[in-house]
């Protein structure tokens, strides 16, 4: 099995460096869960030397919930050993799974908690397929070295254009107008069916997706209001109002674009749905904990809300198949029964597009992570990135110390390093862990496998990769 101080010379693989030119997946101009860093690029070097951790046939992938194929090309290019899977494990599945494997993929169902992390001893790095990271302990991650990485914006297109699509399919009782006709009832009615030119939407969270939603429902002619716990700017003709009971005492259609945080649990709950205009909607398409469905149910019997499209859900299965029923969540057939209630089984983001875009994006950070030890876009470690070593550089090798975040560290690294002529370094904290890059001259696999050694026997350490 590979492990991090497996020193064996890499392949000589001189073909040239991917020339990535990824934004910095947190960048963005407002993104509230970014992590202050500016627009960054990933500057392709001419000539860069491919590092590698280790022989890459040993690096073993396991990749859950079906991740886009574009993805697992990348992985598998590199020589990584690759395991896909369609849906996702139980958890005594994954325990026995994540022992072995340097690096796992997984999309929203997938929860690595602490109970699987410990387990996970060879674990390096996490790739979420998708915007959420909610699913994954990221405070045990970083506690432990393990990398997160995810894709912060390329399925929030699909997202905002699903939503536009049920909010006219809720304004015009489209699902029970096809459900009927399916039935062979023919129900021509425009009782209760509006335009929604000049009818108001109200976006509770005004991120990625909620900012997106607001420019592609402006320019349908309705008008955007929207809550956020932080002041943004308002695209367009959007105003932000000062109060989640504001919006909902106001907005005519109501849609949810907030993480999965403490906070965000039965946001939308009794006291909300009585402060909705009688005959509004409802929009969920962010997580299954932010609307009290048992509350959403009664709101819908009552009339209070004349319909609502839900696309998450407290509690979703791991693959497809007949498992929307009470056993899965207890209110199922209620909910079921209702009218004027669009339910998908979360595929806000399931389009060939953004499917596409999120396996390459994640598969590249995972990779330039694995293979040259860069946190560019990590969601739990500070951003640490070094110019790439050329292939004029051919004894250089490049340290990689994760740590905690105590005072003397750096001096007694450097004590370690500083026998060699350090190139280049540089060193980021973010809480409690401490991650460092070093560049090194002159090394051979002798003084690696020293440097090594003395690094990890440091009472500060938490991972040691060296790369060559
Ligand atoms: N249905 C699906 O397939 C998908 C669902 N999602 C979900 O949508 C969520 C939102 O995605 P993005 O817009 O990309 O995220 P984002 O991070 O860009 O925006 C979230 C916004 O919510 C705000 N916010 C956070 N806590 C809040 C609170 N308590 N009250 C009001 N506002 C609050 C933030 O300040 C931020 O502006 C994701 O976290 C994910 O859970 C994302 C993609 C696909
Ligand atoms: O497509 C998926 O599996 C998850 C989409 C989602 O909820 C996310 O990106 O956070």
């Amino acid at each position: 099995m590979a492990t991090a101080q497996d020193i064996r010379p890499r392949k000589d693989e001189l073909a040239a460096q991917a020339q990535y030119l990824s934004t910095s997946p947190t960048a963005s101009f407002h993104s509230p869960s970014s992590h202050g860093s500016a627009l960054q690029r990933i500057i392709p070097v001419v000539n860069a030397k491919h590092l590698k951790p280790f022989a890459t046939e040993d690096i073993k992938v396991l990749l859950l919930e079906n991740v886009n194929q574009a993805g697992r090309d990348i992985l598998s290019a590199q020589g990584y050993q690759v395991e896909f899977l369609k849906s996702s494990l139980s958890e005594d599945q994954l325990i026995e799974k994540i022992r072995d494997v340097h690096v796992i993929g997984i999309r929203s169902k997938t929860k690595l908690s602490e109970r699987i992390l410990k387990e996970a001893k060879n674990l390096i790095v996490i790739g979420c397929f998708c915007i959420g990271t909610n699913q994954v302990d990221l405070q045990y991650a970083a506690n432990h070295g393990i990398a997160v990485f995810n894709s912060p914006f390329s399925n929030s297109r699909s997202v905002a254009e699903l939503v536009i699509g049920e909010i006219i399919a809720l304004a015009r009782q489209l699902g029970d107008r096809s459900n009927e006709m399916h039935n062979g009832t023919w129900n021509k009615v425009s009782n209760k069916c509006w335009e929604i030119r000049g009818k108001t939407l109200g976006i509770v969270g005004y991120g990625h997706i909620g900012a997106q939603l607001s420019v592609l429902a402006e320019s349908m002619g309705m008008s955007v209001i929207f809550y956020d716990v932080l002041n943004l700017m308002a695209l367009g003709t959007a105003r932000q109002v000062e109060t989640l009971d504001a919006l909902m005492a106001e907005a005519d259609f109501i849609t949810c674009h907030v993480p999965e945080v403490p906070e965000t649990k039965g946001m939308i709950g009794r006291k909300q749905f009585d402060q909705m205009k009688t005959g509004s909607y409802l929009i969920n398409a962010s997580r299954g904990t932010v609307v009290d469905i048992p509350a959403l149910i009664d709101a819908m019997r009552s009339g209070k809300v004349a319909g609502a499209a839900l696309d998450v859900y407290p509690n979703e299965p791991a693959g497809n198949g007949d498992y929307f029923n009470n056993d899965l969540n207890t209110w199922g057939a209620d909910l079921r029964a209702l009218k004027n209630l669009i339910l998908t089984p979360h595929i806000g983001g399931s389009t060939e597009e953004a499917q596409s875009a999120i396996g390459v994006e994640v598969a590249q950070a995972l990779t330039r992570y694995v293979n040259e030890g860069t946190t560019l876009g990590a969601v739990n470690l500070p951003e640490v990135n070094l110019r790439s070593l050329t292939m004029e550089e051919p004894d250089h090798a490049r340290v990689v110390y994760i740590h905690k975040n105590i005072p003397g560290v750096l001096r007694k690294v450097n004590e370690i390093i500083g026998d060699h002529n350090v190139d280049k370094q540089m060193t980021d904290s973010r809480g409690d862990v401490a991650y460092l890059m070093a560049d090194i001259s002159d090394v051979n696999t002798t003084n690696i496998k020293d440097l090594y050694e003395r690094l990890e026997s440091l009472p500060s350490r938490i991972m040691t990769r060296i790369l060559y």
